[in-house]
């Protein structure tokens, strides 16, 4: 692949996919302002490296939940990817096994959470709360069964936001079937459905979207999954202080600053911009990880040393799937690592653990 640079994989990939595939993976919502801002803002956050500080060996490393990882990255869950490559979730798995970098996976997979286990290393599961609340619980049954090391809980989409290309395009991937991996393999939900997805495949896919939002989704919800599981839970999507304490007053273990990569909220502040007061509000208490604009190793260095405790990454590993299955993931993450080296080196870092704001100004 050989393709170092993150705007050489976009285009890349846009040769490869089809148009309306390549455009519901690259779009924000509205008129892109708020996936604009997620560059422009960590691009206002300048390094001021410091010298001589002996980086002859640079420590990665991070812990989360008693747990060590070798690197701050964990791949974000990505719904539909049977729309980018074949292989789908189980190569974006067993490239991050090889690599040693966690997987969220997502509801909305073209593969059950089952299968994805089967070929995954480190693994959490990405809850899309149901509007029935039975089947919420069977994902989370499910998810501790095979091996799943916490639930992140997406709380950014009570709906699907305004889409303008797609909505264009008239591109929906989940109305095909490209995200029913969870749905159509789920005891509670074949129950209700009363056939075998197999069998009348229109109507399944038609029920399984009446379930994939929850507007009425609230605190309390959150609450009752509390009190469901021992895993881990972390609320990704949170934006504002106020909801970051919120999870802590409702004993959540930790929270993703995101804006869904600009695909939800359009207008709503940077991600960037929105994690030192999230950072300041929760005081160290839990982690705080963070997503939304990361292409480059530069970006993760100024996340973490706002107060980041890892980042995930989005479609720079989605473009490397569509290029070269199994094998491009990989390749996007080793370069991922090893932008991150040179540039905490370069930046006079020696481990991920000394990174803090007095090596960023803002410009
Ligand atoms: C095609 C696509 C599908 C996504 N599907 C999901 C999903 O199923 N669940 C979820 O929590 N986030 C989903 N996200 C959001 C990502 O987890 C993540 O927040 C976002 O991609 C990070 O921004 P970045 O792409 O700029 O790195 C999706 C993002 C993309 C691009
Ligand atoms: O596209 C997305 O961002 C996404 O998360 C999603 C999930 C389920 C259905 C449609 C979109």
């Amino acid at each position: 692949m050989k393709l170092f640079h993150f705007t050489d994989l976009e285009k890349k990939a846009e040769s490869i996919l089809g148009s309306h595939p390549f455009t519901y993976i690259k779009s924000g919502s509205g008129d892109e302002e708020t996936l604009g801002d997620n560059i422009a803002d960590l691009r206002k956050w300048k390094i001021r490296p410091k010298f001589l500080q002996d980086v002859s060996k640079r420590d990665l490393s991070i812990s989360l939940f008693g747990k060590n990882y070798k690197t701050p990255y964990l791949l974000a869950p990505v719904g539909n990817l049977g729309i980018v490559h074949p292989e789908a979730e189980l190569a974006v798995s067993r490239a991050a096994k090889q690599v040693g970098v966690p997987i969220i996976a997502s509801t909305v997979t073209s593969v059950s959470m089952e299968e994805i286990a089967a070929e995954a290393g480190d693994r959490w599961f990405q809850l899309y709360c149901s509007s029935d609340m039975d089947i919420t619980l069977s994902f989370i049954r499910r998810a501790e069964q095979a091996g799943y090391g916490a639930i992140v809980i997406t709380v950014d989409m009570p709906a699907l936001g305004f889409r303008a290309s797609d909505l264009t395009n008239q591109y929906a991937p989940f109305k095909l079937g490209a995200a029913s991996g969870n749905y159509f393999s789920d005891p509670v939900f074949q129950k209700k459905l009363a056939c075998s997805p197999s069998k009348d495949f229109q109507r399944a896919v038609d029920e399984q979207l009446k379930h994939l939002f929850a507007p009425g989704f609230s605190w309390e919800d959150v609450a009752a999954l509390r009190m469901a599981t021992d895993l881990p839970i972390l609320l990704k999507g949170i934006l504002h202080p106020s909801d970051a304490k919120k999870a802590m007053e409702f004993e959540l273990d930790g929270i993703i600053v995101s804006n869904h990569g600009g695909r939800q909220l359009d207008g709503c502040i940077s991600s960037i911009a929105a994690l030192p007061a999230i950072v300041d509000e929760v005081g160290g208490r839990i982690p705080v990880l963070f997503d939304s604009g990361i292409r480059k190793g530069a970006d993760v260095v100024k996340a973490l040393a706002l107060g980041a405790d890892a980042v995930l990454l989005g479609r720079p590993y989605v473009y490397g799937l569509a290029i070269n299955g199994e094998e491009g993931v990989k390749e996007v993450l080793d370069n991922f690592i090893y932008d991150l080296d040179a540039t905490m080196a370069t930046a006079g870092v020696n481990a991920v653990s000394a990174l803090d704001r007095d090596l960023l100004v803002r410009t």
